[in-house]
């Protein structure tokens, strides 16, 4: 018997030409697929009856989510009245910043307002995945066109972008009680790292309604003062540094006493031996913004309350010269004489004493001491999180015992 042989390399190349044509087929196959599939979809949308249209949609959908195992929770770009960018799509933004910039192939880059860096963000069409408890979740970036064509002067009417978050059904609560929570907290940190940091002193009230409304103004905090550069006994710095990095981390340690995550430090000394140089070195050492209120340009303790409740945590808020700044200084002793001596004037002449006392509200501030005692001590303290207060004075022998005693 005549046994023909067959080159190896010859049955090789006869399996891989195989190979290639099964995929081909297999291409061509999907495609005529697909193509059906969207004749089919033309002809519904056409010839179907469009009252009938949304109900059979909606239960296909429902056929869809039963079998389907994954949860799909959507973040959109802009929300509500759609003039404000979702904070929550910015803070997803910068959180998945991390996994993007070493995944995702097609990235946007961005100049977010307040950032000092280009924020890169991935692409549409890309996605990236996370890891969270051993969980495996899928973030992905796209956009829609709304179906309605209408005229706005809003620029992006046209690309609404949002996050879709993919997950196992399964993974429901872990992800939504405390993964998400995450996500929200690191893109926060990343975010407050990242931002340009700004020194804030306040307006008068009268700036704070209107189209210009504002209570704090602001310019970029750049102050090139550092623990470094400052002149002071290497120990007392030593424990200063160490006392503010154990204030940042110490969060639960002040939930778990109950405290409002705050802290308190009066800088006192003759001018010009570096109080301001030393809160700006602090500033720069914990990445904090500064708040230099000037209280003699609030009006009363209500005033001051809507003040700090305009402040944003990881800030130093800092009183100046507070001997200066209000009169703390055995403030209720002057008060009693002071009335008495208006009540002598008032005796006198009613028209000219009533005149003096207007003039009088109008140039001075009626923040008391006990208002700033709240303001530093009391309930309201405690909104904003975490935050710095210093006081600094050239005198502190002057001020009212109640002040230093905190
Ligand atoms: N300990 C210090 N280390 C480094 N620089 C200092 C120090 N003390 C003062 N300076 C320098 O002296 C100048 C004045 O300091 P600074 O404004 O911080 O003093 P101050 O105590 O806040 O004064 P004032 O009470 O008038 O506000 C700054 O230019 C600062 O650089």
């Amino acid at each position: 018997m005549n046994s023909h042989k067959i080159p190896k390399q010859h049955l090789e190349k006869n399996k891989q030409t195989k190979m290639l044509f099964t995929i081909g087929e297999m291409i061509t196959g999907a495609g005529s697929a697909i193509a059906g599939l969207m004749v089919a979809y033309a002809m519904f949308q056409n010839y179907f009856p469009y009252d009938l249209q949304k109900p059979l949609k909606r239960y296909s959908h429902k056929i869809m989510n039963f079998f389907y195992p994954y949860i799909v929770i959507t973040f959109p770009e802009f929300q509500g009245d759609r003039f404000e960018r979702s904070k929550a799509f910015a803070v997803i933004e910068r959180y998945l910043n991390k996994n993007s910039s070493k995944q995702a192939k097609h990235l946007q880059a961005n100049v977010v307002q307040d950032s000092q860096a280009i924020v890169l963000s991935m692409a549409d069409n890309e996605d990236v995945t996370d890891e969270f408890q051993g969980i495996k979740l899928w973030w992905a970036s796209d956009h829609f066109v709304p179906d309605r064509q209408s005229i706005s002067l809003y620029p992006r009417e046209d690309a609404n972008r949002y996050f879709t978050l993919t997950l196992h059904k399964k993974y429901r609560d872990v992800i939504t009680n405390s993964y998400l929570k995450h996500v929200l907290d690191e893109g926060k940190e990343i975010t407050i790292k990242e931002r340009q940091r700004k020194l804030y002193t306040n307006n008068k009230s009268d700036n704070w309604y209107g189209y210009k409304r504002t209570k704090w103004s602001h310019v970029i905090f750049e102050h090139p003062a550092s623990f470094d550069t400052l002149a002071m006994d290497p120990n007392k710095k030593e424990d200063i540094m160490k006392d503010l990095i154990r204030f940042t981390e110490a969060k639960d340690y002040y939930a778990k006493i109950g405290k409002a995550w705050k802290r308190g430090y009066l800088l006192y000394g003759p001018p010009g031996t570096g109080k301001s140089t030393m809160i700006a070195a602090m500033a720069n050492l914990l990445k904090y913004d500064i708040y230099d209120l000037e209280l003699t340009a609030v009006k009363d303790n209500t005033e001051l309350r809507k003040l700090l409740i305009d402040t944003s945590s990881k800030s130093i808020l800092v009183i100046e010269d507070i001997d200066c700044s209000l009169d703390l200084t055995g403030q209720r002793e002057k008060k009693e004489k002071k009335n008495d001596e208006k009540k002598e004037e008032k005796d006198k002449d009613p028209v000219k004493a009533e005149m003096k006392k207007r003039d009088e509200n109008d140039q001075s501030s009626q923040v008391t001491l006990s208002g700033l005692l709240n303001f530093i001590d009391g309930l309201w303290s405690a909104c904003g999180g975490e935050r710095i207060i210093v006081f600094t004075t050239n005198y502190v022998d002057k001020l009212d015992p109640a002040l230093i005693r905190r």
